[in-house]
């Protein structure tokens, strides 16, 4: 990484090292996009790479025992990596409350907010920090977030979790897990996995992660990033958006086109990460994704992630393999791969090479 200007090395002690995040310059009231927030022309997401007339299916799961809907649901996975569910019997009262509650944390004065800074927090299954990596990026991303680690274990430190957001992010987990548990039987079922026992289901859904993410308005939208093009590494995500938009999917792998995500009152974002692409050997698809941050308004995201437990050991699927097809990735180690991600700003795609053969 280059050495950093006066200017950015100051910007980034206040948000990184004093841990004010990005919520705290613009409550400072900076009216520009700082320098360490602009991204080479090349990276920015420009109009004329963004496709208007395509768009990732939405699929309406009231009937899960309707084949059409698993065709459907296993036909977005490998196509788009992407789609949306509508219908899927997670209450609106609870998404509202879980964004409510989102708001509420980031609402907070800086000292509330700080307790929770990674390395401060009272329990390790509560994290708030900015951007991704910021020691390894170059460019910063608008965007902070709480992390809060929702495994069985994990829940035995509920009471030293915010207590202004605490009970809905709960409610919202709990909601959304058997959704998330029929979603991965229909994918899995679509790999010819007759039943996820319990080694599966280490491998498959057992640390599940919940994240605030918090993207405050930002004075020049275009010339930064809230998230810069990644996939994400679980095995699937499940993302609750607000009204505000700008979640964008990345086209086709060979030229540059995305494509909106467009909000849907009540609809939740579910998307293929990288074990799953794994395990199926290609058959679905971890898709790259974006987002732009609001010019005029905060936009809140609360994502689900379904990862697997750190020890567990994933591959492509036996049942995947069956047919003669040669494995495309090795066996690796969760914690391996999650650490190895961690390790560097993000890059598209290029954690799964780690794994590839
Ligand atoms: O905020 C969003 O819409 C997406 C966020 C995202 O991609 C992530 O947290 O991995
Ligand atoms: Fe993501």
């Amino acid at each position: 990484m280059p050495p950093r200007h006066l200017h950015s090395e100051k910007i980034f002690d206040f948000v990184v090292n004093k841990g004010n995040g990005i919520k705290g310059l613009v409550d400072a009231g900076i009216e520009t996009v700082p320098e360490l927030y602009i991204l080479p022309t090349g990276e920015r997401l420009e109009p004329n790479n963004i496709l208007p007339h395509e768009s990732i299916p939405v699929i309406d799961v009231s009937n899960w025992d309707d084949p059409k809907v698993t065709e459907s649901i296993c036909e977005a996975a490998g196509k788009w990596g992407f789609f949306q569910i509508t219908n899927h019997g997670v209450p609106l009262e609870v998404l509202d409350a879980v964004k409510e509650a989102a708001h509420r944390f980031f609402g907070l004065p800086y000292e509330e907010r700080n307790k929770y800074w990674a390395g401060n927090s009272p329990t390790d299954t509560v994290a708030l920090k900015t951007s991704f990596v910021p020691q390894a990026e170059d460019v910063l991303e608008w965007r902070d977030f709480l992390s809060f680690r929702c495994g069985p274990r994990d829940l035995e430190s509920f009471p030293s979790w915010p207590p202004v957001c605490r009970e809905e992010v709960i409610k919202y987990m709990q909601s959304a897990k058997p959704v998330i548990r029929k979603l991965l039987d229909v994918l899995l079922k679509g790999l010819n996995v007759k039943e996820i026992d319990k080694t599966r289901e280490h491998a498959l859904m057992s640390a599940p992660v919940v994240y605030f993410n918090y993207y405050p308005r930002c004075p020049n939208p275009d010339l930064s990033a809230g998230v810069l093009p990644h996939s994400d590494i679980t095995t699937i995500s499940l993302l609750l958006q607000d009204d505000n938009g700008g979640l964008y999917v990345r086209a086709t792998d060979d030229d540059d086109n995305w494509i909106h995500v467009p909000p849907i009152n009540g609809a939740l974002v579910i998307n293929i990460g990288d074990v799953l692409q794994i395990m199926s050997n290609d058959s679905y698809k971890s898709i790259e994704h974006r987002v732009v941050a609001n010019g005029s308004k905060d936009r809140v995201s609360v994502p689900i992630f379904m990862n697997p437990r750190p020890d567990a050991v994933f591959g492509p699927l036996s049942e995947v393999l069956e047919s003669g097809e040669q494995p495309l990735y090795k066996e690796v180690f969760f914690s391996d791969y999650f650490r190895h991600h961690l390790s560097k700003k993000h890059e598209g795609k290029k954690t799964m090479d780690f794994a590839r053969i």
